[in-house]
C-alpha cells in the first residue's frame, strides 16, 4: 500500500543540492518524491511552518557499548537517543565487548540495529585485532561484512608501522583510517587537559603536544603512502594547524570536531567535574578558538560527537578516576547552532558538517534530500529554549557537561525512511 507524508511550509535546507527555500516537501513510499508546489491529498501532515527541514543528521562518531557494556547504553537506547537529537544514521566505534574486529561482530551489530529500526548504524571496524595495536584486522571482511570505515578509537594506533600498514590497505579500497590521535607517552596518568589548571587542581594533565605530535606523523605516513587519513574529535590549535596544512598540500586528510570542543574550554573542570571529563580534553580558549576557525574555514569538514555513555559509577568517583567520555546526542545541534548564531558558520554549512560532508567522506548514501533518496529527515525550530535535564535524557548515559543548562534549538520531527520516529518529544517505535 503506497502512503505519503508531506512536511508543509518549512524552510528546506538542503546543501547537497543548494536548496535554501520555504517550500514543501513530499514523501511517498519512503523516499523523498517532491520539493515544492503540489496539490494533492497525504496521509499525513507536519505543519513545519517556523521551522527548519534538513536531511536527517548524520554522527559519525558514537559509542553504543553494545556488545559487552549494555548497562552504559545499548543499540536501542542509543538509537532511540540518535533520533531524539535529530540523528538517522550513526557510525559505532570498535571498542566494545567483543570489539567490533570480526566481521560476525559486524553483523550482528547491523542485526540488531534493524530490529530496532530506528536509525542507520553503521559499524566502524577496529583496524587491530584486540584494538591491542599489534595485528591487523581481517579489512576487508569487515567492510564486506557493512563497516564503513577503520579505527580503534579509544586508543591510538600507536605503532608506526602498523599504521602505514592500516593506511595502505585501507586505502587500497577506498577506506579511511580514523585516528584517535594520542601519544600515550605523553599522556599516561592524565585526567585533563596538562596546564594551570591542572596544576592548580593537583590532577596529572594531558598536554596538547600528544595529541599534536600524532598527528604529525600520522600526516607523515599520509603523504607516504597516498592515504586516506582522518583525525578523530580534534581539539587543538596545534592540529588544526597541521591538518590545514596537510589539506593545502593536496593530501587526503580530513578531521572531525565534537560539539563540546568547540563550546567548552578546560575551566569546566575547575569544580572536579567529571562529567567534563573526555579523552581528548577540554583545552584552552586559544585551542577552542582554533577549532572554531578550522570549522569556519572548512579545514574541519565533519561535525561528530564522541557520543560516550558511561553508568554514573564510573563517573562519581573523583576526576582522576572517573571514565573519560560525554554523552552528546541529544545536544549536538543545540550546540551546533550556536556556530550559526556566532556568525561562523551558515546555517546550510553548519547541516552540510552534520549531513553530507561525513556522508561523502564515508560514502554513504544518506545526508541530501535529493529525489528518490530515502527520506531521513530532520525538522527543527532553532529558536526554540530548553533546559537540559540529565534525569529526562533518551541516552542511558547522563553524563552531561550541560545539565541544568539552557539551550536554543530544538528537534521537533525526526523522519526515518518516510517513517516519524521522534515527535512531540517522543521517541515511536
Ligand atoms: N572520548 C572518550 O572520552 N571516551 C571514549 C573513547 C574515545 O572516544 O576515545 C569512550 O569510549 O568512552
Ligand atoms: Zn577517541
Ligand atoms: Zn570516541
Amino acid at each position: 500500500m503506497s502512503s505519503t507524508l508531506l512536511i508543509k511550509n518549512g524552510h528546506i535546507i538542503d546543501p547537497a543540492n543548494g536548496i535554501d527555500e520555504v517550500a514543501n516537501l513530499w514523501v511517498k513510499d519512503g523516499k523523498v518524491a517532491v520539493i515544492g508546489a503540489y496539490d494533492g491529498q497525504a496521509d499525513e501532515e507536519i505543519d513545519a511552518d517556523g521551522k527548519i527541514v534538513c536531511p536527517g543528521l548524520i554522527d559519525m562518531h558514537v559509542h553504543l557499548r553494545e556488545p559487552g557494556q549494555e548497562w552504559k547504553e545499548d543499540i536501542e537506547s542509543g538509537s532511540r537517543a540518535a533520533v531524539a537529537g535529530g540523528v538517522t544514521s550513526i557510525c559505532c566505534m570498535p571498542n566494545t565487548g567483543p570489539h567490533i574486529d570480526h566481521a560476525g561482530i559486524a553483523r550482528q551489530i547491523i542485526e540488531r540495529a534493524r530490529q530496532v529500526n530506528l536509525c542507520n548504524v553503521h559499524p566502524i571496524g577496529a583496524v587491530t585485532k584486540n584494538l591491542d595495536g599489534k595485528e591487523l584486522t581481517e579489512m576487508r571482511e569487515l567492510t564486506r561484512a557493512g563497516c564503513v570505515a577503520f579505527s580503534d578509537d579509544g586508543m591510538p594506533i600507536w605503532h608506526a608501522g602498523v599504521m602505514r600498514k592500516a593506511l595502505e590497505y585501507a586505502s587500497s579500497f577506498g577506506f579511511m583510517v580514523i585516528q584517535h590521535a594520542e601519544e600515550k607517552e605523553l599522556t599516561a596518568g592524565g585526567a585533563i587537559n596538562e596546564g594551570w589548571i591542572s596544576t592548580q587542581l593537583g590532577v596529572s594533565g594531558m598536554p596538547a603536544a600528544g595529541e599534536d605530535s600524532m598527528i604529525a606523523r600520522d600526516i607523515m605516513l599520509a603523504r607516504l603512502s597516498d592515504a586516506r587519513y582522518h583525525v578523530a574529535h580534534i581539539s587543538t590549535k596545534g592540529g588544526v594547524a597541521l591538518i590545514r596544512q596537510a589539506q593545502k598540500e593536496g593530501l587526503k586528510v580530513s578531521t572531525e570536531a565534537a560539539p563540546h570542543h568547540f563550546a567548552l574550554t578546560e575551566e569546566e573542570v575547575l569544580g572536579y567535574n567529571s562529567d567534563a571529563k573526555m579523552s581528548p580534553p577540554l583545552r584552552t580558549e586559544a585551542d577552542r578558538q582554533a577549532v572554531i576557525e578550522g570549522l569556519r574555514d572548512g579545514t574541519i569538514a565533519v561535525i561528530a560527537t564522541d557520543h560516550a555513555p558511561h553508568h554514573e559509577d564510573d563517573k562519581r568517583c573523583g576526576l582522576s578516576c572517573a571514565a573519560f567520555g560525554i554523552v552528546g546526542l541529544e545536544t549536538m545541534l543545540p550546540v551546533s547552532l550556536d556556530l550559526v548564531r556566532g556568525g561562523v558558520l551558515t546555517m546550510s554549512e553548519m547541516i552540510a558538517k552534520m549531513t553530507c560532508n561525513p556522508a561523502r567522506l564515508l560514502n554513504l548514501d544518506a545526508g541530501t534530500l535529493s529525489v528518490g533518496a530515502e527520506a531521513d529527515i530532520t525538522i527543527f525550530d532553532a529558536d526554540a529554549k530548553w533546559t537540559v535535564d540529565r534525569e529526562k535524557m533518551v541516552s542511558k548515559g547522563k553524563n552531561t557537561p550541560w545539565h541544568g543548562k539552557e539551550m536554543t534549538g530544538r528537534v521537533t520531527h525526526t523522519v526515518k525512511a518516510g517513517r516519524l520516529v521522534f515527535a512531540e518529544g517522543e521517541v515511536r517505535g
